[in-house]
C-alpha cells in the first residue's frame, strides 16, 4: 500500500531542460565556449547544479566539481544565467496539476525530493504554483546528503510518520532509483524525462503519462485492500 508520494523535479514534474541549457550554453559562451545542444545538457542533469557545471563545462559526464578558479567563475556565471531564466520556458509536464490534485484529494501526503538547489527549487515552485502541493520540500543541498543516498527519502519518511514500503519515490533517473532502493521504498519510473531508459527496467513499475501515476498508487492501494 502506498501512504505518502515523493516526487523528483527536473525531469519528472517539471521539463526544465530548454532554460538548464540555455544557462549552461551561457556560462559556456561567457568563458568562450561554443554551445551545447539541449540534449547532451540534459544528460548531465540529475546530481546537483555543481556537477552539472562541471559536466557542461568540460563536455563530460564524467567530470566532477573541484576548486579551481575555471569552475568557480562558471558556477557563478551559471547560478547568475539560471537565476535569472529559472521558468522562461520550464512547464509542468501534461497531467502533473491534475495528478497533484486527485493525490491530494485522496489523502496522500506529498513531498518534493529533488537534487537542485533550494535557491533554484524554491523560486521554481512558486513560480509555478506547485508549492502549496507538498508537505516538505528538500533540495540538493538541504541535507548533508542528497539522492543517490537513502537520506532524503528517509528524512520524509521519518518527516509523515509513515514506513518507508509505503512511501513512493516517482523520478525519471538512476538516482532516483539508487534512492528508493537504499531506503527500501517502491520507485515508479517515468518515462518522459533525462533518465536512461534501460534503467527503468530495475523499477518497482514504469509510466508513460501523469494519469498512469494516480492508477498505479491507487492500483497499490487496492491490491492492499483486498
Ligand atoms: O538538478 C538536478 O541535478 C536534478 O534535479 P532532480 O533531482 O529534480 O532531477
Ligand atoms: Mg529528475
Amino acid at each position: 500500500m502506498i501512504r505518502a508520494v515523493a516526487f523528483d523535479l527536473d525531469g519528472t514534474l517539471i521539463d526544465s531542460l530548454q532554460d538548464l541549457a540555455a544557462a549552461a550554453n551561457q556560462m559556456r559562451s561567457q568563458l568562450g565556449l561554443p554551445a551545447l545542444p539541449a540534449e547532451r545538457v540534459g544528460s548531465y542533469v540529475g546530481d546537483g547544479a555543481a556537477v552539472l557545471v562541471a559536466r557542461t563545462l568540460q563536455d563530460n559526464p564524467a567530470a566532477q566539481p573541484d576548486d579551481s578558479p575555471q569552475q568557480a567563475t562558471a558556477r557563478a556565471a551559471f547560478h547568475q544565467a539560471y537565476l535569472t531564466g529559472l521558468s522562461q520556458h520550464t512547464r509542468c509536464y501534461p497531467g502533473i496539476r491534475a495528478l497533484l490534485d486527485h493525490l491530494q484529494q485522496q489523502g496522500h501526503p506529498l513531498a518534493l525530493v529533488t537534487n537542485k538547489p533550494l535557491a533554484f527549487t524554491t523560486p521554481l515552485l512558486h513560480g509555478l504554483d506547485l508549492h502549496r502541493y507538498f508537505t516538505l520540500v528538500l533540495g540538493g543541498d538541504s541535507l548533508p546528503e542528497k539522492k543517490p543516498s537513502a537520506l532524503p527519502l528517509l528524512h520524509v519518511a521519518q518527516a509523515l510518520d509513515c514506513p518507508p514500503a509505503q512511501l513512493l519515490m516517482v523520478g525519471d533517473s538512476r538516482n532516483d532509483l539508487l534512492a528508493a532502493r537504499a531506503a527500501s521504498c517502491p520507485m515508479l519510473w517515468v518515462d518522459w524525462g533525462y533518465g536512461d531508459p534501460a534503467d527503468a527496467a530495475e523499477a518497482s513499475g514504469v509510466v508513460s503519462t501523469a494519469e498512469e501515476v494516480g492508477l498505479w498508487v491507487g492500483e497499490q492501494v487496492g491490491l492492499d485492500v483486498l
